[in-house]
C-alpha cells in the first residue's frame, strides 16, 4: 500500500527539494522516519536558525526550499526569521507536525491550535488539510504558491497520524504537473517605459533585490549603458543587483525621504525594478520625490506596486522585463564622467597601523582588509548594521548573488543564511560579516557549519554595543535608553562550543593572517576582531 508519507517524499523529489532543514520534535517523527536515502537533513538548533538556513539556501539557489518544524513553538521561534523570508521574495514550503487529528480539539501537549493563523501575515498560504488523503494536494500546492511570482513562504500543518494513511488515488496526477506564471514582459507598457526613459534628459536606475534573484544583473549593466543612467542600488538592499566596480554604480540609497529625494535630484525619470517604493526606515517626512521627476516602477509584487506612495508601476515579471527594456531603449553612449570615476576595481589596502581612538581596529579597515583577500568571486553575507555604509564603501561585488542582508532587518539571519549560501553554492567562498550583537541571534547555525563541515568564514565586528541603535538613540534623542551594550562576550569560545575553531584578531596583520587560513580551509572558521565602538 502506499502511504500519504511515500507518496509526499515522491512529491518532494519530483520538484528536487531533497534537502529537509529541520529540528524535530515527536510530531514530526512519523513524517520523517520515511525520508528516502537520497535525501538529506540538516539539522538547526534554533527553528530562526533552521529557517536562516534554508533562506540563505533558496535565495541561493533560485529553488523552493524545504522546512520541517516541531508544532507551534518550532514554528513561533522560526517567525523573526519568517520576517526576512516574505520581504526577500524567499520560495520556501514550511511544514510542521501536528498532533493526532482527532486530539487537537481538546488541546493535548503539542497540539498547533489553529495551526493556519500562527504563521500569518508572513507566508503566501497557510493551510492544514482537512483530511489525510488531502496532504499531498496540500503539499503541491504549497510548493507552486511558494513559487510563482512573487516567490514566498507557504506553512502546511499536517497531523501525525495522517502519513501513515493509504494515499488518494489521484496523486498521481500531481507528479506530472506543470505550472508556470504568464511570463509574457508587458509589451506595450514596457514599450511606453523606454519611451519615457529616451525622452528623458537624465534619467537614473534604482535597482532592487529581485533584480538579482532574477539574475538580471548583467542586462541591468545593459540597460543602464545603453541608457548612460547611473545606478543606486534601492534603500534597506538585501542583496547586490549591480556590480559595484562598474562606474555607473553610485552605492546604496539612503532609507529616508529626504535622503532619496536629494540623491534623485536633477534627474527627470526615475526608474525601480525589483524593489518597493521605497523600503524606508528612519522617519524623516519630505518631498517623495524632487520637482517634475517622474518616476517609473517595475515590480514582479502587486502588493508592492499598489501600496507605493508614487509612480507608475508594472507588475511583470523582472528578469524577461530588465532584458525587455535594455533591448527598447535607444543608445546613447556612454558618458564622459564615467571615464574619469577613479578605477573601481583596485582593492584599497589599509596601512596597517590604522587604528580608531583607544587602540581599536576601525570597521572600515577591516572591510577593506577583507575585501583584498577574498577571491573575486566571494559571496558575502552581511549582518552588522552600524557598519553597512563602510561595507558597502570598501568590498567589491562583481557577480550575481554576492550579497545577502536580512531583508526586514530580522537580525539572526546572517549566520545561518551563510551555512545555507554555502550549502547551496560550495564553488564560491561564503564570508558572513556579523556583528557582536547580530550573532547572538543565529549562533547556532555554527554548530550546524561544524557538523556538516561547511566552510564559512565567519568575521564578527566586535565593538561591544548594539551600534546602530546608539546611532538610532543619538536621532530620536534616546540616548539614555538602557539595553545598548552587549560587552564582554567571548565569541572565540562560543565557536570553539560549537566545533568551529576561533581565532582572535587584534590587529591587520592578525586579521590578514587568520582571514588566508581561513580561506584555505575546507572546515568553517570563525574570527573575532574588535573595532570601534561607531562606524565613523
Ligand atoms: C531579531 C531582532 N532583534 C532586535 C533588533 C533590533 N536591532 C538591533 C538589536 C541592532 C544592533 C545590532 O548590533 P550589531 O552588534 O550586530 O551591529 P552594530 O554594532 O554594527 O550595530 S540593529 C536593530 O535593528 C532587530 N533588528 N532584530
Ligand atoms: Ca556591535
Amino acid at each position: 500500500m502506499t502511504t500519504v508519507n511515500d507518496a509526499a517524499w515522491e512529491l518532494l523529489r519530483h520538484h528536487g527539494m531533497t534537502t529537509v532543514f529541520g529540528n524535530p520534535g515527536s510530531n514530526e517523527l512519523p513524517f520523517l522516519a520515511g525520508m528516502p536515502e537520497d535525501f538529506r537533513y540538516v539539522l538547526g538548533l534554533h527553528e530562526g536558525a533552521v529557517l536562516g538556513m534554508a533562506d540563505g539556501f533558496a535565495q541561493a539557489t533560485g529553488r523552493p526550499a524545504f522546512v520541517n518544524l516541531h508544532a507551534a513553538s518550532g514554528s513561533g521561534n522560526a517567525m523573526g526569521a519568517l520576517t526576512n523570508a516574505w520581504y526577500a521574495h524567499t520560495p520556501l514550503v514550511i511544514t510542521a507536525g501536528q498532533q493526532v487529528r482527532s486530539t487537537v480539539g481538546q488541546e493535548v501537549m503539542l497540539s498547533n491550535v489553529d495551526a493556519t493563523v500562527l504563521p500569518r501575515p508572513l507566508v503566501k498560504h497557510a493551510a492544514e488539510p482537512t483530511c489525510a488523503q488531502d496532504v499531498v494536494r496540500t503539499l503541491s500546492q504549497a510548493v507552486h504558491t511558494a513559487t510563482l511570482d512573487p516567490a514566498g513562504p507557504v506553512y502546511v500543518s499536517v497531523p501525525y497520524d495522517d502519513w501513515a494513511a493509504p494515499v488518494g488515488t489521484d496523486t498521481a496526477h500531481l507528479l506530472d504537473r506543470r505550472v508556470v506564471a504568464g511570463g509574457a514582459v508587458a509589451e506595450a507598457e514596457i514599450a511606453r517605459m523606454a519611451g519615457l526613459l529616451d525622452a528623458a534628459e537624465a534619467p537614473v536606475l534604482v535597482l532592487g533585490p529581485d533584480v538579482d534573484s532574477a539574475r538580471a544583473n548583467d542586462d541591468a549593466v545593459v540597460l543602464a549603458e545603453r541608457l548612460g543612467a547611473d545606478v543606486w542600488v534601492a534603500p534597506s538592499a538585501s542583496r547586490c543587483p549591480f556590480p559595484t566596480v562598474h562606474p555607473a554604480f553610485r552605492g546604496v540609497l539612503p532609507a529616508s525621504v529626504t535622503g532619496i529625494t536629494e540623491r534623485l535630484t536633477g534627474h527627470d525619470v526615475v526608474l525601480v525594478i525589483g524593489a518597493p517604493v521605497f523600503r524606508y526606515h528612519q522617519y524623516d517626512p519630505g518631498e517623495y520625490l524632487p520637482a517634475g521627476t517622474r518616476l517609473l516602477h517595475v515590480s514582479c509584487d502587486p502588493g508592492e506596486a499598489a501600496r507605493a506612495p508614487m509612480g507608475d508601476a508594472v507588475v511583470t515579471p523582472i528578469g524577461p522585463a530588465v532584458a525587455a527594456l535594455a533591448e527598447a531603449v535607444t543608445e546613447r553612449g556612454r558618458p564622459a564622467r564615467w571615464d574619469t570615476a577613479e578605477g573601481a576595481d583596485e582593492a584599497s589596502v589599509p596601512d596597517a597601523g590604522a587604528r580608531a581612538a583607544g587602540g581599536r581596529l576601525v570597521a572600515a579597515d577591516v572591510l577593506a582588509t577583507i575585501d583584498a583577500l577574498a577571491p573575486r568571486d566571494a559571496v558575502y553575507v552581511n549582518e552588522a548594521t552600524s557598519t553597512v555604509g563602510d561595507f558597502w564603501a570598501n568590498i567589491r561585488m562583481r557577480r550575481p548573488g554576492s550579497y545577502y542582508f536580512p531583508a526586514s532587518g530580522g537580525l539572526g539571519f546572517g549566520m545561518p543564511a551563510a551555512v545555507g549560501v554555502q550549502l547551496a553554492d560550495p564553488q564560491r567562498r561564503v564570508i558572513a560579516v556579523i556583528g557582536d550583537g547580530s550573532a547572538n541571534y543565529g549562533v547556532t547555525a555554527l554548530w550546524s557549519a561544524a557538523q556538516y563541515r561547511i566552510p564559512v568564514v565567519f568575521v564578527i565586528l566586535n565593538n561591544g554595543t548594539y551600534g546602530a541603535l546608539r546611532g538610532f538613540a543619538t536621532k530620536l534623542d534616546a540616548l539614555n535608553a538602557p539595553g545598548l551594550d552587549v560587552a564582554g562576550i567571548d565569541f572565540v569560545a562560543l565557536a570553539e562550543g560549537y566545533g568551529v575553531p576561533g581565532r582572535r584578531a587584534a590587529t591587520l596583520e592578525e586579521l590578514r593572517a587568520a582571514l588566508t587560513d581561513a580561506l584555505a580551509a575546507d572546515t568553517p572558521t570563525l574570527i573575532e576582531v574588535t573595532t570601534e565602538a561607531l562606524a565613523r
